[in-house]
């Protein structure tokens, strides 16, 4: 383990990069050198209301916040096209990019992973850092070797930008490294409600629901002859991705690539 990881967060008044901050407050191992955010630049982390009391600046500037200030590690939290910016611009500056941030396109991750191999600089890029959402899709990973006919229903709060959910993108993904490109449901089955059937993912359908008093929640569910198997994770509160967020920053330490995935860090 690290002993003293120097983190910049970006997006620290966010749901996510706050709980980012509470860690940060709490771990020994790691200290806050700076946030980046898109207001209150020049202030200090502690003068903001509702924000842990860390004595760190804020930029608006992601430029000048990563050429001025010493860091280890970025950890974004923020949105898919600025998230997208942060990660670029870290590597380039040869801090380590720990990103949650969702929604990016297989265009630019490639680009991130490419960026990250010529740097020779470590990036974890975890679509979800709650250790049980992991095992979920690894799970249902596994089951579709078996039921290749599979429904993925993701549902989150509705100040969500993205969809569907990075999770379920990933957890589609992994399915298909084992399932059997097919189509699911009957040849001749219509939509009398454009998107009543979902979002297709090489067959698979996927489903995004989007409602006040939910965190983030999904279910994988399979079909087979006579039966069906739910692989189901809930995220109840954010703290659940926190100790993901901390195992990346420790190990994004001793990587020299790009990882996507939190599975790529668990023994
Ligand atoms: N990997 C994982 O485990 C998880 C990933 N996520 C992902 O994390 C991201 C953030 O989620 P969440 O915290 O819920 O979202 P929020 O909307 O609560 O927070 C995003 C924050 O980013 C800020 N922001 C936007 N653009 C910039 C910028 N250019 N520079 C600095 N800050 C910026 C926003 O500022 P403003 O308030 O002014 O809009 C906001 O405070 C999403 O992509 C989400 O999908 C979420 C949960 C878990
Ligand atoms: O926006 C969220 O809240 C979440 N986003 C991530 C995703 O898109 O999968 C992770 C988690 O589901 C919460």
């Amino acid at each position: 383990m690290s002993n003293n990881i120097k983190v910049i967060v970006a997006g620290p008044r966010g749901k996510m990069g706050t709980e980012a901050l509470k860690l940060i407050e709490k771990e020994e191992n790691l200290t806050l050198v700076a946030c980046l955010d898109r207001k209150n630049g020049g202030k200090n982390v502690g003068e903001i209301d509702n924000l842990p009391n860390l004595d760190a600046p804020i930029f608006e500037d992601p430029e000048k916040c990563l050429s001025e200030i010493e860091a280890d590690v970025l950890i974004d939290l923020t949105t898919p096209e600025n998230g997208y910016k942060h990660t670029k611009l870290a590597l380039e500056h040869g801090v380590r990019p720990v990103v949650g941030t969702t929604g990016f396109t297989p265009e630019q991750l490639e680009e991130l992973k490419q960026l990250a191999e010529e740097k020779q600089i470590g990036a974890v890029i975890a679509p979800n850092f709650a250790v049980g959402a992991v095992l979920m899709m690894q799970f249902s990973k596994w089951a579709a070797k078996h039921f290749p006919d599979v429904e993925i229903i993701e549902k989150h709060h509705d100040q969500k930008l993205d969809a569907p959910s990075g999770t379920a993108i990933k957890t589609a993904e992994l399915i298909r490294e084992v399932r059997e490109s097919h189509h699911q449901g009957h040849p001749n089955e219509t939509e009398n409600l454009t998107g009543a059937r979902g979002a297709d993912s090489d067959g698979m359908k996927i489903h995004s629901m989007r409602l006040p008093g939910l965190i983030a929640h999904q279910e994988v569910v399979f079909g087979g002859l006579g039966q069906t198997l739910t692989i189901k994770h809930d995220s109840h509160h954010r703290e659940s991705f926190m100790s993901g967020v901390k195992l990346a920053a420790e190990k994004v330490m001793h990587l020299e690539v790009l990882v996507y995935g939190l599975e790529h860090l668990l023994d």
